[in-house]
């Protein structure tokens, strides 16, 4: 997961590859409840895990449930309709597919068998209606306490007393608001259908109605067949008890295949992206989005568990849907929307008002930022193709679709753009999809030369591999310790007993070896040389090396090949004036040798290394004097190199002049 202020995403002109969908947010927290609340365990294979899943398991074993973990399969042992914990506050984030349910299923047990329990969430949550479910429990009987605004969370269910339930009358429930509460109903009472059936009535038009779907499948899953007539009745047969199916698998999400099905019908031109965990067979309805992504010129292909998409109309269609049934996936559709030859309206929306933000405002304000035309009403929004894009800075608002749909104006090349586009708080997507970023970049190619690239060379102890990681790490880039591939290499020929001053050798050596990073560490053809990397003495060998033309040659690609989606900071001694002369940002990191020689002493004396602060100083003097009167790429700064002497900086100090040189240098006007 990208956990970083920001996130740019360079311009980018194709996709391709396949990528495998985490589980389906609804099915999975459906079936946590179902699995919490039957009797046995129950066996959840590829469960989501993000926090949405997070705050529902949290509940879960509050509430007395145990959960073991066995690689991808999760073992969850219900409470077979016995209240274990008679009280609990309980934190649920976001997530309405725990808030909704959990309030309607501990109402339930709290009036039947003494309990009271608190539902609290994040701010936005306390926003978000609850006003109809908790109107429908306190009909059938259940105390319900108002915690903050009424019609809103926090709640409190139950009062600790045991209360008889009006359940031989149909409960009426609101459904045109939000479907999530006819779903609680249908979860929570079976609980209480031993005198007889239980019927819920809908009262007005029910909206999402595919999700209902998914939870009357789940509940036939676990034993319960609830008899529907259209959508306005439904009924719980008497006797209803939940029956763990013993094993049950989480199917992808539908709703994060929306963006990637999107990325096929934009991108998707010489080869598909194909998606795995998914499929036509889905039970979720927004599986229904390929429909509407097929109407605006996708070409789609699939089965059971998986498509594959590729661009077949260009520009894409523009169209109007009433999107009622799809209201996640459509959010995708405004974005697609970017790309099409007239405007695209989409209708009968409302609910994304009150979903993780006011989504019809924000996305049209994101929109506009990127240039757009858009018309917004109280239940649709229309938006016009763009021609004329703009480098905009994203908002996101807590909101994990606008973070993960805006990412699709990265490919604005293929409609006349060349712009990057910076997505604000990337790491509003572990609510459903914590590895999107991860998974968008493993199948999409920059437009050529455009991923950003960050130098910072820089003799030797002057701080540079700790100001580069740094900055790598506060703007989700790749990081290239260049020195670790002459030090690597350095290892590699001695280990192969080449003459490190046959540079031939040393050259062919090194672009033969199979070097693999990861974090900290790195293996030189299968051994760790983590440790070995960072000794003085093998400082001194790649100084030796580095000195050969060809072996820096043989290192030239490798580097190079580090600069992938979204960006790099490379650190070394000739980043910014030979390996990546077309640097947006070059920075060149000196201070005094006394300073650099006082830093490595207290360096090596933490580590418990015995130093002589006078050999060391003396030893920086030499490396410095051959490093910059070497023939091959002597090292001096590249001519737009901004000086940085960090003499008396602390390492944030200098971390934040060079974000403040490279905001300077990035396009996007607004700030924060
Ligand atoms: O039941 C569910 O799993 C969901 C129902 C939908 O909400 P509404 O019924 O409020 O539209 C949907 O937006 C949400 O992401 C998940
Ligand atoms: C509306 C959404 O979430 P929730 O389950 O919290 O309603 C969503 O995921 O788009």
């Amino acid at each position: 997961m990208f956990d970083t202020a920001f996130l740019d995403l360079p311009p980018l002109v194709s996709a391709r590859g396949t990528v495998r969908l985490p589980g389906s947010k609804s099915i999975s927290n459906r079936v946590l409840l179902l699995a919490g609340l039957a009797e046995g365990s129950t066996a959840v294979h590829d469960l989501l895990d993000s926090d949405d899943t997070r705050v529902m398991l949290a509940a879960l074993e509050q509430l007395g449930c145990t959960l073991q973990r066995d690689g991808a399969v999760l073992h969850v042992t219900g409470l077979g309709g016995h209240l274990q914990a008679r009280q609990a506050q309980l934190f649920l984030g976001n997530a309405g597919t725990a808030m909704r349910p959990l309030t309607a299923a501990l109402a339930v047990l709290a009036a039947t068998q003494g309990g009271a329990f608190e539902l609290s969430g994040v701010p936005r949550m306390h926003e978000r209606p609850i006003g109809d479910l908790v109107d429908a429990l306190r009909a059938l009987g259940c105390p319900v306490a108002d915690l903050g605004q009424p019609g809103y969370p926090p709640l409190r269910v139950g009062d600790g007393a045991v209360h008889a339930l009006h359940t031989a009358r149909p409960i009426p429930v609101r459904g045109d608001v939000s479907s999530q509460f006819l779903t609680a109903l249908l979860l929570a009472l079976p609980l209480v259908s031993a005198d007889g059936p239980v019927v819920i009535e809908v009262v007005g038009e029910l909206i999402s109605k595919p999700y209902i779907e998914i939870t009357l499948n789940l509940l036939a899953r676990f034993g319960i067949t609830v008899q529907r007539e259209g959508w306005q009745r439904f009924t719980i047969p008497q006797g209803s008890a939940y029956r763990s199916p013993g094993s049950i698998h989480v199917e992808g999400d539908a709703s994060s295949a929306s963006y990637f099905i999107a990325l096929g019908a934009i991108a998707g031109t010489d080869a598909p992206v194909r998606i795995e965990g998914v499929g036509l067979d889905a039970i979720q309805g927004d599986i229904r989005f390929v429909e509407a992504a097929q109407a605006m010129g996708a070409q789609v292909s699939g089965g059971p568990g998986w498509l594959e998409v590729r661009r077949g109309a260009w520009p894409l269609k523009g169209i109007t849907l009433d999107c009622n049934h799809i209201p996640d996936a459509a959010m995708t559709l405004a974005v697609m929307a970017l790309y099409a030859d007239g405007p695209t309206r989409l209708t009968n929306i409302a609910s994304w008002r009150v979903k993780e933000t006011d989504r019809i405002a924000a996305m049209a304000t994101e929109l506009r930022q990127l240039g757009a035309t858009v018309t917004e009403g109280p239940d649709f929004i229309e938006v016009q193709p763009l021609h004329a894009w703009r480098a905009a800075h994203i908002h996101t608002y807590d909101d994990h679709r606008m973070a993960m749909c805006l990412s699709l104006a990265a490919f604005n090349p293929l409609a006349g753009g060349s712009v990057p586009v910076r997505i604000a708080d990337p790491k509003c997507v572990a609510k459903t999809f914590p590895d999107y970023f991860e998974a968008l970049f493993s199948l999409v190619e920059p437009l050529p030369g455009a991923v950003p690239v960050i130098a910072v060379d820089g003799p030797t102890a002057s701080g540079k591999g700790t100001l580069a990681a740094e900055l790598a790490e506060r703007l989700g880039y790749h990081l290239l310790d260049s020195g670790a591939l002459y030090r690597a290499a350095a290892l590699a020929a001695r280990a192969a007993g080449v003459a490190l001053d046959d540079g031939a050798g040393v050259a062919q050596v090194a672009a033969a070896m199979a070097l693999r990073f990861q974090g900290q560490q790195v293996w030189l053809d299968g051994r760790d040389i983590s440790d070995e990397l960072r000794l003085e003495t093998t400082g001194a060998l790649a100084s030796q090396v580095s000195v050969h033309p060809a072996v820096r040659q043989a290192l030239h690609d490798v580097q190079l090949s580090f600069a992938r989606v979204p960006g790099l900071v490379a650190d070394g001694r000739d980043m910014g004036t030979v390996v990546f002369p077309g640097a947006a940002l070059k920075v060149f990191l000196t201070a005094s040798a006394d300073q650099r020689a006082e830093r490595r002493y207290k360096q090596l004396i933490s580590k418990g290394i015995s130093a002589n602060i006078d050999s060391l100083r003396a030893d920086i003097r030499a490396r410095d004097e051959r490093d910059m009167n070497r023939s091959a790429a002597p090292l001096k700064p590249a001519e737009d190199a901004v000086l940085l002497d960090n003499s008396q900086l602390g390492i944030e100090e200098s971390v934040q002049r060079c974000l403040g040189w490279w905001h300077e240098r990035r396009p996007f006007g607004r700030l924060a």
